[in-house]
């Protein structure tokens, strides 16, 4: 089957930045992909990189749409290179999924995020109102000392069957991560897991904490394609893997490891559009396991669909 491409750009400004450990992210940018076959059927996809974590740049995936023929084939979208996960998803889902009109997360198997800092003491009520009961906290933005007051604040404020995530995006140092679990430990919140505490290369000084420390860790940055992945399985890891579908690479090779592997794997937003979100849902879905909500709880994050250009629909 031959398959015609195009392809657009897109922007959206959150709402409010996105604030990290690595700093704060404004704009979400990437590329709405069209397919149509020989029967005018038509697949959309995305491809919406995030190079900070591990993905090719927006660049390089642009670079790689404008070199494709107008023409193109099951053949070219499984031969895409590992060095761009983002186009494997992107062109991969087209192929497969065709589009339905958005439909918001369910609060009840999603996890809402909750912005860095004290902020975050008050933005959890209304996600609450919403439905959503795991919620996320991103830390290592703001010194360990002024976080771990927060963090009293919030565990005492939530409802006793929250869930709470924490995540650090690799900004810790050895000495900060200890302090965290160690407080993490003494908590009587519910605290579902430390994510990324420290940075990729450091992944065995992760597998030594996720052995000396009652609070789980889950690896996300460590394991943001599939090469890598598959590499922190090799070595031994059996903790949490969050996987971010929209970066991770081709969705069959995923599910063909998630199946061989009974992982326990938490599915993460990357801040895709409706688009990429129904692909990434799909496979989220269907390899879910261990009951862990869905980190696809960032709707607030923007507004509407503000901004993403489409066309022929
Ligand atoms: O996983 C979630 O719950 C929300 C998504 C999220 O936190 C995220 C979104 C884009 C880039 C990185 C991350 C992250 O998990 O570090
Ligand atoms: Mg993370």
């Amino acid at each position: 089957m031959n398959y015609q491409f195009d392809f657009r750009p897109y922007r959206r400004k959150f709402v409010r930045g996105v604030a990290t450990s690595h700093g704060v992210w404004e704009i979400r940018e990437g590329i709405i992909l069209r397919l149509t076959d020989e029967t005018n059927k038509v697949g959309w996809g995305e491809i919406a990189p995030i190079s900070w974590f591990g993905s090719e740049t927006l660049a390089q995936a642009w670079d790689f749409c404008c070199h494709l023929p107008q023409e193109i084939t099951e053949e070219t979208i499984f031969s895409i290179p590992d060095q761009l996960p983002a186009c494997q998803f992107g062109f991969e889902s087209a192929l497969f999924s065709p589009p339905t009109p958005h439909t918001p997360p369910t609060p009840l198997t999603h996890s809402a995020l909750l912005p860095a800092g004290e902020l975050a003491l008050q933005a959890w009520e209304n996600l609450w109102q919403q439905g959503y009961s795991t919620f996320k906290w991103k830390i290592g933005v703001y010194p360990t000392p002024v976080e771990l007051k927060i963090l009293d604040l919030l565990t005492q404020s939530l409802p006793a069957s929250a869930k709470l995530r924490l995540d650090a995006n690799g900004g810790l140092n050895q000495e900060q991560a200890k302090l965290w679990l160690e407080s993490c430990d003494r908590c009587k919140a519910n605290i579902e897991f430390l994510e990324q505490p420290l940075s990729v290369d450091e992944f065995p000084v992760m597998v030594e904490l996720s052995q000396r420390y009652q609070t789980a860790i889950a690896l996300d940055e460590s394991v943001a394609t599939l090469p890598q992945l598959k590499y922190c399985f090799q070595q031994g890891w059996r903790g949490i893997f969050v996987i971010k579908p929209g970066i991770v690479g081709s969705p069959s090779r995923l599910r063909q490891f998630c199946q061989q592997h009974e992982i326990d794997a938490v599915f993460s937003s990357v801040f895709e559009t409706a688009i990429g979100r129904k692909a990434a849902l799909q496979i989220a879905v269907e390899l879910s396991r261990y009951n862990r909500a869905m980190g696809f709880g960032v709707d607030h994050y923007f507004v509407e669909e503000e901004g993403v250009e489409r066309w022929g629909v």
